[in-house]
């Protein structure tokens, strides 16, 4: 969806603690993203996402992060945090994704072999989505790497929102936003100083990247 740049939201994922939830609330962030990826090092239980939860500033979205967890799983996280968005990294489909009456987005892996992604395809695969993340794993791996993928690889003509994610920095933000223009921007590691445990100052340099990548004047 190419549009001209007027703000980029920003989605800050991975969070563990509810302190990290309330000081990224306050720098800026649009959306708060909880892992409950079975293989993953952010991956917190739903007791613990439901004090982060509570953490959160009005008009911040909470997003529930899922990586081919079973239904019942999922339906408890919806069920305990209410959040206000889904999102599949797994081999869900699309039946699966909307079942739980929240809006989801689809996580697009660009790393590995298979990557070449037609915006046709993805559509129909997925006509229920909100939008789509295009994150640097490969089909069968989970995110949160620090990794980034070739953007120039992001399918053009996709109809839909997405969300460009894997490897973003304060130093490479800007550049990734005028490269792609993507409707948001995701970063976990990148904000990080260990897994889970976000850093205020990576997490208020890399607003500001966003901020002066919306204030360019585009060619
Ligand atoms: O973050 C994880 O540990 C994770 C595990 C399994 C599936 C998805 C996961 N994260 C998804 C995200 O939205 C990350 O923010 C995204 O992959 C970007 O991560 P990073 O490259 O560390 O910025």
């Amino acid at each position: 969806m190419n549009r001209i740049l007027f703000r980029t939201r920003i989605k800050f994922c991975g969070f563990t603690r509810p302190g990290d939830v309330r000081l990224a609330c306050e720098l800026g962030a649009d959306a708060i993203g909880f892992v409950f990826a079975r293989s993953s090092p952010r991956r917190i239980e739903p007791e613990e996402a439901r004090a982060m939860r509570q953490a959160l500033a009005p008009l911040v979205d909470a997003v529930a992060l899922f990586m081919d967890n079973p239904v019942d799983e999922v339906r408890d996280v919806v069920r305990q945090i209410r959040p206000s968005l889904l999102q599949f990294h797994g081999d869900e489909d699309d039946a699966f994704c909307r079942g739980f009456g929240v809006p989801y987005l689809k996580a697009i892996p660009m790393g590995g072999e298979l990557t070449q992604q037609h915006p046709a395809a993805l559509h129909a695969r997925y006509p229920g989505a909100a939008g789509f993340l295009f994150d640097s794993h490969a089909a069968g791996s989970g995110g949160g790497s620090g990794r980034t993928f070739d953007w120039g690889r992001i399918p053009a003509g996709v109809q839909k929102p997405y969300v460009l994610a894997g490897g973003l920095t304060s130093d490479n933000v800007f550049d990734a936003i005028i490269a792609t223009l993507p409707w948001a921007v995701d970063v976990s590691s990148g904000i990080e100083s260990g897994p889970g445990l976000k850093d205020g100052d990576k997490m208020r340099r890399f607003v500001e990247e966003v901020r002066r990548a919306d204030c360019h004047v585009l060619d």
